[in-house]
């Protein structure tokens, strides 16, 4: 499959690299230090599941050059996807799957006016990876993971597809009928753990050893269920527990990208994880004070103060 990869950080560098060194024909979006390191010293992944250094990479230039897509994998922070619609459209045809990746809930409803309902699938990621220099993404944990699907939750041959082209990278796929629960599974389970990670300055080890941790975790995830179910998303019976089943999963050490963000000065994805919370409950009648406080407190940092890597 020819899959087109837009924003080659974290999660981007790592399943664009996988999908590479498993021969499908990759094609990265990246710009400035990222794009010139890819360009002369390839790609590096450092993984658990195995290093890899993928080069030459192939860097999309222009439409011309890169040509109609199969798949585009959106990896952008949330900031970004304006522009990166903008910019995948004259690479689609009308049977090109776009999978936005971010960790959000209003991702169809951002996208479906600029890309279009029949190119638009949803997507999650579950992996913990981030950029550990230009060019090199470093894999923090075992797992690696994408769950996808049509809007509609038809079994379509270029869901299929994809879905075989993951399988073989080596990245645990799975295609679903119900996408927008899937949405809403991973961003109650993440806007809770990223909102007590950073308002907390913790990892995953931190919140759960310190006084009030998991109290807040347990607000803030019982909130964002409300809101879920109030939009009508079949959250099953006691999903809220299960944010804690999947919190003690995680290792110790992981920091969610809002926390590393944080730690790094960069623009945080508040807006879209609290913030979400906020609008939608406001919206659906539901009340929402931890994330309310978990807002307040992270906004003064939310625009970030490295003017490098300012949102755009
Ligand atoms: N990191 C993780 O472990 C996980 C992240 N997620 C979600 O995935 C999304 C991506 O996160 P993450 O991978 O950490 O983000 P990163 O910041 O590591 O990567 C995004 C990349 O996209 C690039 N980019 C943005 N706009 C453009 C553009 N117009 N042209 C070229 N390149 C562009 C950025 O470049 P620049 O730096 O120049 O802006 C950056 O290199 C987020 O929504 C996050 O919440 C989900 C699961 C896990
Ligand atoms: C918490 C983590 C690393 C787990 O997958 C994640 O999804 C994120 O930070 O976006």
């Amino acid at each position: 499959m020819k899959i087109l990869i837009f924003g080659s950080g974290g999660i981007g560098g790592y399943f664009g690299a996988r999908l590479a060194a498993a021969g499908e024909q990759v094609v990265f979006v990246a710009r400035g230090a990222f794009a010139y390191a890819l360009k002369h010293d390839g790609l590096k992944v450092f993984s658990a599941r195995g290093d890899l250094h993928l080069k030459p990479v192939t860097l999309h230039e222009n439409a011309e050059t890169t040509g109609p897509v199969d798949a585009v994998l959106i990896c952008t922070k949330m900031w970004s996807l304006p522009a990166a619609a903008e910019a995948i459209r004259p690479l689609l045809t009308p049977e090109t799957a776009v999978v936005p990746l971010q960790n959000g809930v209003e991702l169809v409803a951002l996208l479906s006016d600029s890309v279009g309902a029949n190119n638009l699938l949803g997507g999650v990621a579950y992996i913990s990876a981030h950029i550990e220099a230009p060019g090199v993404i470093r894999h923090n944990t075992q797992h690696a993971r994408i769950v996808f699907g049509e809007l509609d939750g038809r079994r379509s041959p270029r869901a299929e597809a994809l879905h075989r082209a993951l399988e073989r990278a080596g990245i645990e796929a799975v295609l679903t009928t119900d996408v927008t629960r899937a949405l809403w599974e991973k961003f109650s389970t993440l806007a809770p753990l990223a909102g007590a990670c950073s308002y907390l300055r913790k990892d995953v080890g931190g919140v759960r050893d310190s006084a009030g941790g998991r109290e807040l975790l347990q607000a803030l995830a019982s909130e964002c269920v409300a809101v879920g179910r109030a939009r009508g998303v079949a959250l099953p019976e006691g999903w809220d527990a299960q944010v804690h089943a999947r919190f003690d999963e995680l290792g110790g050490a992981v920091k969610p990208s809002m926390l590393l963000d944080l730690e790094r000065g960069n623009p945080l994805e508040l807006e879209w994880l609290s913030g979400a919370v906020l609008r939608l409950g406001d919206a659906a009648g539901v009340e929402t004070p931890a994330s309310r406080k978990v807002y307040d407190a992270l906004r003064p940092f939310a625009e970030g103060r490295n003017a490098t890597r300012a949102r755009s």
